[in-house]
């Protein structure tokens, strides 16, 4: 029977196809035992698509994305890609998706797993029962800023980046970072510089404006300096539930974040576009992690965070909450049982591959729907 649920795999470079192949035996388990079929299809993106095509995203891979209920999305780059030119870099592509998609919003989740207290540099009284959401804007600000690049100015060659956002970009993610603090613990930070950036001060107006004209008076909203931010993350995170905050921020507070919960490996993501007349919103699915060149091709990568990637899209792109919950049990049970990947070894643990970690949940899974 035809599926309507239409997933698009990319798996990418180094690790990306690595921890993409777990993913793939979770939804062969969805298809057998739980009769979800999903009309999969694949392409290369990034260095393996430059490889192939000479660009890091092709036209049709853009197409199948745009028509996609969802895109699950491996991790892009390699040294050997370091010096090509700015717009044939894996990274590119990775851009062009996110700004073509208009996935402006980016929900990372820090969830420690009480299994992996040990796993965190932190101590465990700092992290244990953390559950945090970080809300990064994702499809403006200094990644996308004009102008940018080299200039001559004052007879000196200098370089460009521009901070650039509209009432319009704050606006769209102030609300998507309210209205899941309203389902969670009802508190919002917002993470930037006013103190010495134009655009922080309009950030910080603008999410204010929202709160308060918004109807969200429910909803406890605080603001903090970027800086300061990444420290309270560190010296105490629990004080957090919601943080909502720019994309250069956005990407460092997040692999910050990672580390309360014991390896960047295990931090998923969805970033998510608006919401249509028809109830449905374009969607891309990724680990916070990169393509690890230091551990690829080696079966060391934790697959976690693109398992929970995937959880994550059964939860937002195809309203199979309960079939989220099971991969998120499955995968805390795994961990329950002292398995673990390197990243998150700790002494009497049984050290796993990436594919054995896959099998693991897989079993997992059996077990809780037999
Ligand atoms: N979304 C993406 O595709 C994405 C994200 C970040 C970085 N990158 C790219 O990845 C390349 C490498 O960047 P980097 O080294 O700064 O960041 P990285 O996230 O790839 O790796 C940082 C460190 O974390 C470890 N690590 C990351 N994921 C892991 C996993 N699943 N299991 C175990 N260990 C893991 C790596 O081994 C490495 O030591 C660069 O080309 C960068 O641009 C891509
Ligand atoms: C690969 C890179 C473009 C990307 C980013 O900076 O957004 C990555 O670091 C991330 O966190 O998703
Ligand atoms: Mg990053």
């Amino acid at each position: 029977m035809a599926s309507n649920k239409t997933l698009l795999m990319l798996p990418g470079d180094g690790i990306g196809p690595e921890v993409c192949d777990e993913v793939r035996k979770v939804v062969d388990w969805m298809d057998k035992r739980r009769a979800v079929t999903f009309d999969i299809k694949e392409d290369k993106v990034g260095g393996a698509a430059y490889d192939a095509y000479g660009t890091p995203l092709t036209d049709d891979a853009m197409d199948k994305a745009q028509n996609a209920d969802a895109v699950l999305f491996g991790a892009v780059g390699g040294p050997q890609y370091d010096n090509l030119g700015w717009d044939a870099r894996p990274e590119a592509g990775l851009l062009r998706l996110r700004k073509e998609m208009d996935l402006f919003a980016n929900l990372r989740p820090a969830v420690t797993f009480d299994a992996l207290l040990e796993a965190s540099t932190l101590k465990p009284e700092v992290v244990q029962g953390l559950d945090i959401m970080i809300v990064r804007e994702l499809t403006a600000g200094v990644y996308f800023g004009e102008p940018r690049g080299m200039q001559m100015w004052e007879g000196k060659e200098r370089c460009i980046d521009t901070q650039s956002y509209t009432r319009d970009e704050i606006v769209r993610v102030a609300e998507v970072a309210f209205d899941l603090a309203r389902k969670r613990n009802k508190r919002v930070a917002s993470a930037e510089k006013a103190n010495v950036m134009k655009t922080g001060v309009f950030w910080r107006q603008t999410v204010a404006e929202v709160h308060k004209d918004g109807g969200y008076d429910d909803i406890e909203l605080s603001n903090v300096l970027a800086d300061n931010c990444a420290m309270q993350l560190v010296r105490n995170p629990k004080q957090f539930d919601v943080i909502v905050t720019d994309n250069l921020f956005g990407d460092l507070l997040s692999d910050v974040a990672a580390m309360l919960t014991g390896s960047l490996g295990m931090l998923p993501s969805a970033s998510l576009g608006a919401v249509d007349e028809f109830g449905r919103r374009k969607a891309l699915y990724e680990p916070v992690h990169g393509s690890a060149p230091d551990i690829a091709g080696q079966g060391k990568a934790n697959p976690m965070a693109m398992l929970l990637s995937f959880a994550m899209a059964l939860r937002y792109s195809f309203d199979l909450g309960d079939d989220a919950d099971l991969v998120e049990q499955a995968a805390q049970a795994v961990l329950s049982t002292g398995k673990r990947t390197l990243d998150i070894m700790s002494a009497g643990c049984e050290a796993i591959s990436t594919s054995q970690m896959g099998d693991a949940v897989i079993a997992e899974l059996d077990k809780r729907a037999a």
